[in-house]
């Protein structure tokens, strides 16, 4: 690991509180990861997403300095996730929650608050109130879901500038996964960076400004999740005042498929809608139905084998 200057590095414009170049980590004859180059920029979430066994929870081990890179270097916050100081400004939920079970969640942010020091501790209790949590159950008690919420809090209590979060919803029901994605707006707001990894598609569509995502190591795709969006099909039902013909649809550009029924026509549209549009004002239109875009298709599409 090479050590970098202590304050956050900047490229062009743009504050890189994360930056991988060449990030690699093989475990015997297995690369996990595989010459990451990543930035993720101050202020915004960023969705880390792969399949499993991808490298998800690998890079992010590695940038807490659990385990070390075979190759390649990274700067968390323009440093270590080694370094005290650093780690102090970090708020992080493993994959894996190992508390010591006889301990309470009160203990456990006790000792937290103890060792981040000069940390206001009516926040912490602000967080056990929000996701109810009773603080004075032994964690060895607790359900997977407290248990959860037990890491949430002490990950958030302290106000980090960046979170590091290894699918902080796991275990948790819609609910307090509702109230953690309201955390998650808050923290935004409050100028944090968020970097998520998660299995939820339709919570890294909800939360995150850019995605990137990793398979069996290697990057695939990084891009902002408007871009997605705009590459996402578009089922559009148009209702018209006499019987549907849906031929002259299926010729136009970004047309996928165009079937009618009765006075239906129904269309799946990837790209711009422009010329569907042109097309429609020609027609008798008197209902249009728009459908969600199918984000999560993209998703899928990448996490699919591509040649
Ligand atoms: N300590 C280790 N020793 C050997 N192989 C390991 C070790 N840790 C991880 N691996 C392997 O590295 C690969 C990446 O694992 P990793 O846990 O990073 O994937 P992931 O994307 O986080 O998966 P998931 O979504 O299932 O949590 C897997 O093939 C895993 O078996």
């Amino acid at each position: 690991m090479k050590a970098t200057t202590p304050s956050v590095r900047q490229q062009g414009a743009v504050d890189c509180v994360i930056e991988m170049r060449g990030l690699s980590k093989c475990f015997s004859d297995l690369v996990a990861v595989d010459a990451l180059d990543l930035d993720v920029h101050r202020g915004e979430v960023f969705g880390y997403l792969g399949p499993n066994g991808s490298g998800k929870s690998t890079t992010i081990r590695m940038l807490f300095d659990f385990i070390r890179p075979s190759a390649g270097t990274y700067t968390v916050l323009g440093g270590s996730g080694a370094d005290p100081a650093i780690r102090r400004r970090l708020g992080y939920i493993p994959g894996e929650l190992r508390f010591d079970p006889k301990y309470t969640t009160a203990d456990l942010i006790a000792f937290y608050g103890r060792l981040r020091g000069g940390i206001d501790m009516t926040y912490a209790h602000e967080l056990l109130e929000r996701f109810d949590l009773n603080p004075m159950r032994p964690i060895g008690q607790l359900s997977t879901g407290n248990r959860r919420k037990t890491a949430i809090v002490q990950a958030f209590m302290h106000r980090p500038e960046l979170l590091i979060l290894d699918e902080p919803t796991a275990g948790l029901d819609p609910l307090l996964q509702h109230e953690f994605h309201q955390l998650i707006g808050d923290v935004k707001r409050d100028g944090t960076t968020v970097f998520l990894s998660s299995h939820v598609l339709p919570e890294v569509e909800a939360l995150a400004d850019r995605v990137a995502i990793l398979k069996k190591g290697t990057l695939v795709t990084v891009a902002a999740i408007d871009d997605l969006q705009r590459q996402a099909r578009q089922h559009i039902d148009l209702y018209l005042a006499c019987e549907a013909n849906a031929e002259p649809f299926e010729k136009l550009p970004g047309v996928l498929s165009a079937a009618s029924s009765g006075a239906v026509i129904a269309l799946v549209i990837e790209g711009n809608v422009a010329d569907v549009l042109k097309h429609a004002a020609t027609l008798p239109v008197r209902r249009i139905v728009t459908h969600e875009t199918d984000l999560e298709d993209v998703f899928l599409n990448l996490y699919r084998d591509q040649p």
